[in-house]
Formats: structure tokens, sequence, C-alpha cells
């Protein structure tokens, strides 16, 4: 039996736009305003898919959501049409309409966590969509992406579904964005590793000053008690709250792992050393030997991991045992952050290759190429009873490129988010993009 870590990126939604919603992530607030692209958004993150499956990795597609979220606006207490919903929340609250309007959920790494089968106690693949509480915004995602999550992973022989944690800011959950899992293979019992920014019910944890913690210990711990993982085979750690202060508003953006490899700052966690040395020994029980590369602070300070997103990239096992690392064009645009990535690559360790994608129109929001993809590592029997009409190949590549340029504007600024059309558009694009993926109803205009 053959195992694989497979991908699952989201799919830019046609509402993409800079509305400066994310406090504490210094991209979303620096770039409110500027006028964004969907069309381009969307094929930039469809051409990462698209190499990533040419170069042999695992590959599949989430689906954006129905925005402006009309249900959320009427929860809220605007009535009428459709078209007088909108009216009304642009005229009274255009900041309402903005956070309902977001295309936030193509960023599947905050979808939700996903424990593999090796790692539970039923032996199945265990999925818990994130509350995603700290963001109205990001707060409205969690009941269509678990329900798009279980159109894709159906077979309940294979797949647990569970509902979003509590939505309280105690229980303060951002998914896989803060979870890595650790394994000498696949599909053998790994390490989990829950990074978080404060603890909600233990004031002796330290919090940053500035910038919120968006996850708590509890949620952390809530999560691995739902999945039904093993204490010995699960790491806790802090994030350091000052790297938060400095805009790393998600353990993603300082720290990276996969296999038996964790690249991370310096200045990732609190008390870094003993947080290695517990990775070490607990993945050394399960049979993997456990490789940290820290990046010092002397040679990619924190703030050049923010700017360059350097952390926020994809490891990705090969066929001959490295890993290739995934970055975003600005981590070559950084001349320090490109000195050090050319150094690691030829310095004989696991990651001997890297490669380089324009996602702009991601990263002027936060999201790099960690945060478009959300990790699913499956046996390949597990992976034949995913909905094969999400896994990547050249027909949907070639199906999904067709579908953007029919359905997808190529400018949107705040302005348009008050145009009725939009919406119309939206759903237009959504109904046939259940088709093209096979995933039924899952929006609220197809509920009814
Ligand atoms: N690091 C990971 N895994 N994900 C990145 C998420 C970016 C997202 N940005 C936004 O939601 C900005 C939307 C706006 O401002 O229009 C966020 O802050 O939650």
């Amino acid at each position: 039996m053959s195992a694989f870590e497979a991908n699952f990126d989201g799919l830019v939604g046609p509402t993409h736009n800079y509305a400066g919603l994310s406090y504490g992530n210094v991209a979303s607030t620096g770039n409110q305003n500027v006028t964004a692209n969907p069309k381009v958004a969307a094929k930039q993150g469809l051409a990462k898919m698209k190499a990533l499956h040419d170069a042999g990795f695992k590959q599949g597609v989430l689906a954006p959501h129905e925005r402006p979220s009309v249900a959320t606006l009427r929860l809220l207490g605007f009535g009428g049409s459709d078209a007088e919903v909108i009216a009304r929340a642009d005229k009274e609250a255009p900041a309402i309409l903005a956070a309902c309007s977001s295309a936030s959920t193509m960023w599947t790494a905050n979808a939700a966590t996903v424990s593999p089968s090796a790692d539970t106690a039923d032996g199945r693949v265990h999925f818990t969509p994130a509350n995603l509480n700290n963001k109205f915004h990001r707060a409205i995602e969690h009941p269509t992406t678990g329900r798009i999550l279980q159109a894709m992973f159906r077979d309940e022989r294979h797949f647990a579904h569970h509902p979003a944690l509590p939505a309280q800011m105690h229980f303060g959950d951002e998914g896989a964005a803060n979870h890595t899992r650790f394994c000498a293979e696949y599909d053998k019992p790994g390490v989990e590793f829950f990074v978080f920014g404060q603890a909600a019910f233990d004031s002796r944890y330290p919090k940053p000053a500035r910038f919120p913690a968006r996850q708590t210990l509890e949620a952390s711990q809530a999560i691995a008690r739902l999945h039904g993982l093993k204490p010995e085979q699960v790491v806790y750690a802090q994030q350091d709250p000052e790297t938060i202060d400095k805009g790393v508003f998600h353990n993603d953006v300082i720290s990276v792992g996969n296999g038996n490899v964790l690249f991370h700052h310096e200045k990732s966690f609190l008390d870094q050393a003993a947080v290695l040395d517990e990775l070490s020994r607990k993945l050394s029980a399960v049979g993997g030997q456990f490789i940290g590369i820290e990046v010092p602070e002397s040679e990619v300070s924190v703030e050049e991991a923010v700017k360059s997103y350097l952390f926020n990239s994809q490891l990705l096992s090969k066929a001959d045992g490295k890993l290739i690392i995934v970055v975003p064009e600005e981590s070559r645009n950084i001349e320090r952050v490109w000195h050090y990535l050319s150094k690691l690559t030829q310095s004989g360790g696991p990651i001997d290759e890297v490669r380089v994608f324009d996602l702009k129109q991601s990263m002027q929001n936060g999201g790099g190429p960690a945060c478009l993809r959300l990790r699913v590592a499956m046996s390949d029997r597990e992976l034949a009873a995913v909905n094969p009409a999400v896994l990547m190949n050249d027909t949907l590549f070639t199906t999904l490129n067709h579908w953007v340029d029919k359905h997808y504007r190529d400018r949107l600024g705040a302005d348009d988010l008050a145009d009725p059309q939009l919406l119309l558009e939206c759903r237009t694009a959504l109904d046939e993009l259940t088709q093209i993926l096979q995933l039924g109803s899952v929006y609220p205009f197809q509920l009814g």
C-alpha cells in the first residue's frame, strides 16, 4: 500500500477584493482599497495547482463560497429582495457588506484541521472545519466549508467530519495554518504539532500586546480529543507573542513542516529548544528521525520573513526522498531571502530544489502558497474514495480556466461590492462549478 500527501488548493472566488479586513495581517490592512483582479487571482492559483500536478504531486481543488453572503446580511437585519438586502447594507453598513463579500475561503489552510487515519482512534481521516472566530468575515465560512468537505470526502468508511468548535474566542481555531504533521511515512503513525497564540483559560501564558492571537491552546486540545489522537503523538507549542506583534498572524507565516523536516525561524516558538526536543523524541518513538532547519534572525529577520513569506512555503516530498520548497515571487525579490534559499538548496540537506510562483493577487491579502492549500495525507485506498471530480488533471485545468474566463471580472474595487449583478454572477458561476466538481447542493442559494 502506498500513501500520499494531497494538497487541496482554494479556487479564488469571483468577489476577490482588498477590504483591509484582517487586523494583525499587515498585507491585508496595508492593501485596503487596492483594485483587485479576480480573474488573474483565480488563474494564478490554478497555474500553481497545475504545475504541481504536472510535477507529480497529488493536487485537488476546494470550491469558493457564495458572496456576498446574503444569508449573513439577512441575519443582521437587512431585509427585502436580495438586491434590496445588498443596497441597504451598502447604504447603512458598507464595512459589513465588504466583510460579507470577501473571497477569503481561498486560503484553505484555514478551512479545517485534518488528521490522517494512521493517527486517529477509529482509523479514519478526521476533518474539523475551523471556526475562524477571530475575524467576522472568516467566521461565516465554516458551515459551507463543512458541506464542501463532506461532498469531497463522502465515504464514511474512510472519512469522519466534525462540526466547527464553539464560536467563541476561547476556542478560536484557524485550522491547518497552525497544525503540522510529522511522520516517517504518510500512512504510518505520526506526530501532530499544534501551535497556539494564547491560552484562553490560563492566565500564566503570555499574550501578544498589539495584534490578536487567533488560535487558542484550548481549541487545539479540543481538536486532538475529537480526532482521537494519542497524547504521546501530539506536541503543543506557543508561538512567540513578539512575532505575532510583528505580523506573524498564523504559525504558517514563521514555520513549515513535512515528513520529518521542520523548516522554521529562530523566533518561531516560546521555549523553542524544548519544543524541538519534544518533537524529536515523539517522532523517534514512532520510527521517524526529526530534522529541524532553523533560520537565524541574523540571516532572515522576522520582518523579512513576513514580507517575503519564506515560511509560507510548501515543502513537497519528491520521489527521490528530497523536498522541493514552493515559494512566492516575493521571496525571490528580497535579496537576503533569495540568498538564504540558494544556500539552503545547495547545502546537501533535505531541501534541494526551489520553485517560485507568482501569487501576487493572494499575497496582497497575506496569502502565500501554504495559505492556499489544505493538506490531506491519505493511503491509496483513501485517495480512491475521494470525489474524483475535485482532483486536478489536464481536463479539469482547462475546464476551470474557461469557467473563470466566462464568469470572472478583471477589476473589482470597493464600489463594485454594492452591484447586485455581482451576486448573480457569483451564483451563476458557482451553480456551474458544483456540476463541474460534482459537489451536489452546498451553497445557501442552492439549499433554499
Ligand atoms: N496564513 C494563512 N494560512 N492564511 C492566510 C489568510 C489570509 C487572510 N486574509 C484576509 O482575510 C484578508 C481579506 C481582506 O482584507 O480583504 C486572513 O487574514 O485570514
